[in-house]
């Protein structure tokens, strides 16, 4: 299996235990999201994927290679793009890439692929939030990583703008052949893009359900296919999001 999590467990200093025994394997090439309800670890997941955590327990491999460290071979796109103000756009692209003999062709290609060509000189502050997560997109893909990973990219973004970087990601997902693993809050953005959907639930964190998505694209929200898996989703994630709410509600009136 291209990237496999194992019986991983993570446990933050202060002891609580976010998740145990966790067990996820995902194909070369494949589009994953996971969903779950706020606190569940998805992304504490994420991270350690990333190296940016440590594993308590268990192991996390990438094409057999365990993961002990963060690497040029994973690509991390955050909610926030996180970019330099002081460099432009394709500086921003090439940053990670530092002396890498054609860096400045490869930041062009890839803010090519990202629609952006134009705006390569421009600074951050003259760039729209939609613009920016393509800035922080083209530098991932940059770096030519083997995993994307994405902790909910699209979240900070408005429905229209969401709707056109969807349409971008499945073209660029298609072209360079990544592997996705991708972190959402919303069930409708899952299933649109992902080959898989893993659903998590919490106290313990652990994974509910994994819901295979055979459905061509580009899929269309009305389709009816898409709304019933919808509503699956939604009724697993209806049960834990209320068992979350009930456990802070008795704590409060303790
Ligand atoms: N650095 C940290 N130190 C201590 N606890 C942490 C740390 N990072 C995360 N946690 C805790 O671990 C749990 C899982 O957090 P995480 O952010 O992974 O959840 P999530 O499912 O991504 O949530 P959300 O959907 O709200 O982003 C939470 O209870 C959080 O408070």
């Amino acid at each position: 299996m291209f990237l496999q999590v194992k019986g991983v467990g993570k446990a933050f200093d202060n002891d609580f235990e976010v998740f145990s025994d966790l067990d996820l394997s995902i194909q070369e090439n494949q589009f994953v999201s996971l969903l779950g309800p706020s606190g569940c670890g998805k992304s504490t997941l994420l991270s350690m994927v990333a190296g940016l955590e440590s594993v308590t327990e268990g192991t996390i491999e990438l094409d057999q290679q365990q993961i002990t460290k963060a690497g040029p071979d994973r690509g991390m796109v955050f909610q926030q793009p996180s970019l330099f103000p002081w460099l432009n756009v394709k500086e921003n692209v090439m940053f990670p890439l530092k002396k890498k003999k054609g860096a400045e062709e490869l930041a062009e290609h890839f803010l090519k692929m990202v629609h952006l060509s134009r705006f390569q000189e421009s600074y951050t502050h003259e760039l729209s939030g939609g613009m920016q997560q393509r800035v922080a997109i083209a530098r991932a893909l940059a770096m030519d990583p083997k995993v994307l990973l994405m902790d909910e990219p699209f979240g900070a973004l408005d429905e229209q703008t969401r709707h056109i970087l969807h349409e971008e990601l499945m073209k660029i997902w298609q072209e360079t052949q990544k592997t996705i693993l991708f972190v959402t809050h919303s069930i409708q953005e899952a299933i649109k893009l992902s080959d898989r959907v893993v659903v998590m639930g919490t106290r313990p964190g652990r994974i509910i359900a994994d819901f295979n998505i055979d459905l061509p694209r580009p899929r269309q929200r009305d389709d009816e296919e898409v709304i019933a898996l919808e509503k699956k989703v939604m009724n697993l994630l209806e049960g834990e999001i209320n068992k979350v709410l009930k456990e802070e509600l008795s704590h409060e009136s303790v």
